[in-house]
């Protein structure tokens, strides 16, 4: 516990220099605090030989920082100033939820810097309606996934096939249905009860280039990859057919 006494020792310059002097040692014990003697059995006569260094350094800028001003705070407790002093880093801004008025509604901006709050992404009304369909059990995206991996023929065709528009134009049946997509011939039959947007919806491309509306509904979807396993050919034109 001696190292104890040279934490909270109110000046360091009357530290006990010699301890084991016949005066009683001068303990500078805080009051209502727990000062315990060494538990050896006392053939430690050298006492306090084990004096740890103190801490904080006695040249360190720390001690001197806080032992000059006042050594405990001024509510009279037992502290250390340099354990409570909260000057010296001062407390963080105010968020911006303290900021609010009653009643004055609050900008974006508020908003957006409180944390407290739910992101605006999840409290925004969606722009558009969702167009997309209920499918039947069995048909989402990974049973797509799963039927074009089977290795089941989804394309209906021998080879992969030139493909001029007066050909095209005559698979316009939802059980025989084509269409073109970037310059390539699709058979979009197997697809249609898989499309999240309806078969409705894909039949109105059945027959012809799909491109446009494709592109002007989900531009995003990467037709490459979802019908790969049902490309029949390409278009070409009629001289070229
Ligand atoms: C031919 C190839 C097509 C493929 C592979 C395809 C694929 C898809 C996919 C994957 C989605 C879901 C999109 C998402 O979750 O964000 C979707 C949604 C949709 N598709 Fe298609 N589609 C095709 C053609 C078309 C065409 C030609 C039309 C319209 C004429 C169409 C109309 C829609 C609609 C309305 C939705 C719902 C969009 C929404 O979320 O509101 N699709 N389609």
């Amino acid at each position: 516990m001696s190292y104890l006494r040279s934490w909270f020792s109110f000046d360091t310059a009357t530290a006990p220099a010699a301890p084991n002097s016949d005066a009683p040692a001068q303990t500078h014990a805080i009051p209502g605090s727990f000062v315990e003697e060494d538990e050896d059995d006392g053939s430690d006569t050298a006492g306090e030989d084990d004096v740890p260094p103190a801490f904080p350094a006695l040249n360190s800028a720390q001690r001197a920082a806080s032992s000059t001003s006042k050594p405990f705070d001024s509510s009279g407790s037992n502290i250390p100033t340099i354990l409570t002093d909260s000057s010296l880093m001062p407390p963080p801004p105010v968020p911006g939820l303290a900021g609010r008025r009653p009643g004055v509604p609050q900008t974006k901006t508020q908003f957006a810097s409180s944390s407290l709050l739910a992101p605006l992404g999840t409290t925004e009304k969606p722009k558009k309606p969702s167009r997309k369909v209920a499918l039947a059990p069995g048909f989402g995206p990974l049973d797509w996934a799963s039927l074009k991996s089977s290795g089941e023929d989804l394309r209906g065709v021998e080879t992969l096939l030139r493909v001029p528009p007066s050909v095209l134009k005559t698979h316009n049946r939802k059980e025989d249905a084509w269409t073109v997509i970037n310059g390539k011939v699709y058979n979009i039959t197997p697809y249609l009860p898989y499309h999240p947007g309806g078969d409705k919806e894909l039949m109105r491309v059945a027959g012809r280039d799909g491109t446009k509306l494709f592109s002007l509904t989900h531009a995003w979807v990467n037709a490459d990859f979802m019908l790969d396993a049902c490309l029949v050919g390409f278009l070409v034109s009629e001289s070229n057919a």
